[in-house]
């Protein structure tokens, strides 16, 4: 057994690992992971049991064991357009600043920042997350160089063009054939219509029963704004809910976004067919959707509700620790309650609720399962003093004081150290820098 410090394979071999002297909530614990990445022992004695058999330890005095976070919606590569754009209307945010950069954006861009994110979100304590761009091919490359898990869709847009219409479709079945022939357990396709209000309802009926005939996730993004509403209801007659169930899009593998005007029988409704909805309380907020995500609602008829923090360009960071708090708060002040949204309902929602959503392993740590762990650190202000170990998560740490994650048992940051991680700074700034002058060149 190698000490951690200078155990040069701890990043790469897959060997057995042994966690030493962390909590989980009130408990002091040793956490035995076996040579295939699964959590075999957790609880007091074990570092006895297991240490000889053990061929990496992991001293974790003075942190906080956590299931790793999920981040159940977000544009990965948006990072490149940090602070690119804000302060402005959703739909003009869209329509004259992010698109048309976007127009500009190449397969090394996406590569680079998927790249970023993912180091941002190994950073804060976030191993799984779903995703919705463009060249996701190159995305995909990028998450499988992380280690962390992914759900990956192409960002199908074709406002009523039939000739977009078969390029998107052959963008997504491409993708599909890609990540199943990459046959890398963290990452799975999905099929990614953007929004009712970009995709006709012919093409979203393509996009349902693709979902259903290979049984992948449906992505989208639902009642994000008041204007979409009342536009499809001027269209089509019915809330962009009712629109999605009459495509076949509602199924218990569709994951929405936002839903910040979902009305109440919209919210049986996704529950009737086993939705999962994905919350996203700082872009919300920071774009001035005007209504918080009706979680009362939600919550009574049943919907499972995971928690994201959208792209880097509307939020902007990856931080779920923040949004947690944001969510926590945000629902409390919007919907006038002060006992809704508690605290660990809010690290639920960023752990076991977006596991379920996203159909992977993770969530919690119990034997058997995956070792998807985050280790935090006790040794910072904020988490003094530890009257309530989730209160302290939830509403006073921030991702900086994750120390150590791993995934799938695979370590991917040691005590604040990533390998790699100056290379991964640099290509993204300079891709971004790249992508500027290339939109700038071509206006
Ligand atoms: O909050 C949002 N609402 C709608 N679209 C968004 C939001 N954030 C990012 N995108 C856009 O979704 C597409 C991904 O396929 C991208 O064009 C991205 O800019
Ligand atoms: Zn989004």
């Amino acid at each position: 057994m190698s000490a951690c410090v200078h155990d040069p394979d701890l990043f790469t071999n897959k060997g057995s690992i042994l966690i030493t002297g962390t909590r989980i909530g009130d408990r002091n614990v040793d956490i035995f992971i076996d040579e295939t990445g699964t959590i075999r022992d957790i609880g007091e004695g074990v570092s006895k049991k297991c240490r000889s058999e053990a061929e990496h330890q992991i001293s974790a005095e003075k942190t906080l064991a956590i299931p790793g976070l999920v981040n159940a919606h977000t544009h990965a590569a948006m990072t490149l357009l940090r602070g690119y754009a804000d302060d402005m209307h959703l739909q003009q945010w869209l329509s004259e600043k992010i698109w048309p950069l976007e127009a500009h954006l190449t397969g090394e861009d996406v590569y680079w920042g998927t790249k970023l994110a993912c180091l941002e979100m190994i950073r804060s304590g976030t191993v799984a997350f779903n995703d919705m761009y463009f060249f996701m091919e190159d995305a995909a490359r990028a998450v499988d160089e992380s280690g962390i898990r992914g759900v990956l869709c192409h960002g199908f847009i074709t406002f009523g063009l039939a000739e977009k219409f078969e390029s998107e479709v052959k963008a997504t079945e491409n993708l599909v054939s890609h990540i199943r022939g990459m046959n890398n357990p963290r990452i799975t396709p999905a099929v990614g219509p953007h929004a009712p209000y970009t995709v006709p309802p012919e093409h979203l009926e393509w996009c349902g029963s693709y979902s259903k005939d290979e049984d992948i996730m449906l992505h989208i993004h639902l009642s994000e704004t008041e204007q979409e509403v009342i536009d499809c209801k001027k269209a089509h007659g019915v809330t962009p809910a009712v629109l999605l169930d009459q495509c076949g899009c509602l199924s218990e593998r569709t994951l929405a976004a936002h839903g910040c005007w979902l009305e109440d029988e919209d919210c049986r409704l996704l529950a009737e067919r086993g939705c999962h909805v994905a919350h996203n309380p700082v872009s919300n907020m920071k774009l001035a959707t005007g209504r918080a995500m009706p979680y009362p609602s939600l919550r009574s008829a049943g919907v499972n509700v995971a928690l994201a923090t959208d792209g880097c360009s509307s939020n902007n960071n990856l931080d779920l620790f923040e949004e947690m708090k944001v969510a926590a708060i945000g629902q409390k002040f919007f919907w006038k309650q002060d006992t809704l949204l508690p605290a660990e309902e809010a690290l639920s929602m960023a752990t076991s609720c977006g596991a379920k959503a996203l159909g992977i392993p993770g969530g919690s740590i119990v034997v058997g399962q995956a070792a998807d762990i985050v280790l935090v650190s006790l040794d910072h202000p904020s988490m003094v003093p530890l009257h309530n170990p989730v209160s302290n998560l939830v509403y006073s740490a921030s991702g900086c004081q994750v120390s150590t994650v791993l995934c799938n048992g695979r370590v991917l940051m040691y005590e604040k150290e990533i390998p790699g991680e100056t290379a991964i700074l640099s290509g993204a700034a300079d891709a971004a820098a790249g992508l500027l002058n290339r939109a700038a060149q071509n206006t």
